[in-house]
């Protein structure tokens, strides 16, 4: 399997997997554009993704999300990281196969709770639960979702080692698969 250059780096990942870290760093080393699918989102309706969750619900959302990534198609090459819950939607993948890499930032249970535990307030799925909801629902929603992350091209672990760390590892898979 080869990345092509004029093709897009996809970022998938649980909540908390660094994605949104990760990308911006890593479109910096590599001089590309870097796109958050969170943060575009927000930009274009004009609302935070709370309030989106809150006016319009869940199934808004993700079709807001599949939109994003039907833009992507005319969009020049960049780093993007999309939406924790964006791979599970159907078809999601398959788009994201076709038109770049994607790469899963895997990062365990425990380390997911611990960045998260004091994240919750922009993330609508996680703001209302109690500390003894906490780590079921992340528990049960991973277990869910894992089968999608891992349809990516390539699994990169983000935990014992800093953002920056994991960009040099993913500019060396890169320049591997360019070879
Ligand atoms: N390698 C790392 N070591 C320590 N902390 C990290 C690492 N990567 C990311 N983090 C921290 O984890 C938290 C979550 O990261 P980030 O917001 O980038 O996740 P995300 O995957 O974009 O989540 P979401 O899907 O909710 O947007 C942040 O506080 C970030 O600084
Ligand atoms: O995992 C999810 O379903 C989500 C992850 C975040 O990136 C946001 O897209 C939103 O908070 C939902
Ligand atoms: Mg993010």
């Amino acid at each position: 399997m080869e990345w092509q250059k004029e093709k897009h780096i996809f970022l998938i990942g649980f909540m908390g997997s660094g994605k949104s870290t990760v990308g911006a760093l890593l479109a910096e080393r590599l001089k590309l554009p870097f796109i958050d699918s969170d943060k575009e989102i927000e930009k274009q309706q004009g609302k935070t993704i709370n309030e989106i969750f809150a006016q319009s619900g869940e199934v808004a959302f993700r079709e807001l999300e599949m939109e994003f990534l039907n833009r992507l198609k005319s969009q020049e090459p960049s780093v993007i990281a999309v939406g924790g819950g964006l791979p599970s939607i159907p078809r999601a993948i398959e788009l994201m196969h076709e038109s770049g890499l994607v790469i899963y930032l895997n990062t365990s249970l425990l380390t997911l709770i611990q960045r998260l535990k004091n994240e919750k307030q922009d993330r609508p799925l996680l703001r209302e639960l109690s500390d003894t909801e906490f780590h079921p629902f992340l528990e049960a929603l991973l277990s869910e979702r894992v089968h999608f992350y891992k349809q990516a091209k390539l699994i990169m672990p983000n935990e014992r080692n800093s953002p920056n760390e994991l960009v040099l590892k993913l500019e060396k898979e890169l320049i591997k698969l360019n070879n």
